[in-house]
């Protein structure tokens, strides 16, 4: 598919996001199973799946056949970010033919400083046919990687960085905001827990809503009802 196809299967949809850290429940060190999450989410009706990683981004299209937002979470020692953070992962999720890439474009601190509009200039001069999706915290963050030629902006990291904890802007307000000031897709992300706050943040202008641990994270989802029935929310 190419980014008009993409980009019209998404629009007023929901992605589902189907990710497992190795430190969590779903992580199977010999073989991925998320690609039956992926099943689940086909079935659906998810017009393309968000994922980590080299091997579920493979065995996820195979099993699928949609169009994959594929990432790679990974910590260097000296740098804040950790979605896709270097030429190295995204050198990784092109061999793996990863529809688009997203990668973190907030002003967090890169490795050897590098700064975020050398990184997204470096890319496509290697990549000139990439399609970026920039997983941003703040409205500064997003106005930049747009003007940097990203093809789309996530609210992802908003609640992740101090910066935006700081700004303390809730995602539907931040959803607003970039609209009106972008005309590249919005995608709402982040802690969309319910049905209607997808509904909310499509109403508000978001081109497309990506929903991850509400649906793909079930210790997540089981912590939620434990913790309501102590009380605790
Ligand atoms: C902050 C960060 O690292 N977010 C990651 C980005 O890919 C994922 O862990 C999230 O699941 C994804 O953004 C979807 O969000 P939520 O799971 O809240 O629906």
């Amino acid at each position: 598919m190419n980014k008009e196809e993409i980009f019209k299967s998404i629009k007023g949809s929901v992605v589902i996001s189907c990710q497992a850290l190795p430190n969590e429940p779903l992580y199977v060190e010999e073989k991925s199973i998320m690609y039956l999450m992926a099943r689940a989410a086909k079935m659906a009706g998810s017009p393309a799946i968000r994922t980590n990683s080299v091997r579920d981004v493979i065995a996820i299209k195979k099993e699928t056949g949609l169009p994959v937002i594929g990432l790679i979470k990974i910590e260097y020692e000296g740098s804040e970010v950790y979605i896709t953070p270097t030429m190295k992962e995204v050198d990784e999720l092109v061999d793996a033919k990863s529809d688009v890439i997203a990668l973190d474009c907030t002003f967090s601190k890169r490795l050897n400083d590098e700064s975020i509009n050398d990184f997204i200039k470096s890319i496509k001069e290697k990549y000139p046919d990439v399609i970026l999706m920039a997983d941003i915290s703040t409205y500064e963050e997003g106005i930049n990687a747009y003007k940097c030629g990203v093809d789309m902006v996530g609210t992802t990291m908003n609640g992740y960085t101090p910066q935006s904890i700081k700004e303390n802007i809730n995602n539907l307000e931040l959803v607003k905001k970039l609209t009106k000031e972008i005309d590249i897709p919005v995608i709402a992300e982040g802690k969309i827990h319910y049905p209607y706050q997808a509904k909310e943040m499509l109403d508000a202008g978001a081109y497309a809503v990506v929903v991850g641990g509400a649906i793909t994270r079930p210790l997540e989802i089981a912590q939620r009802f434990i913790n309501a029935a102590k009380g605790e929310i």
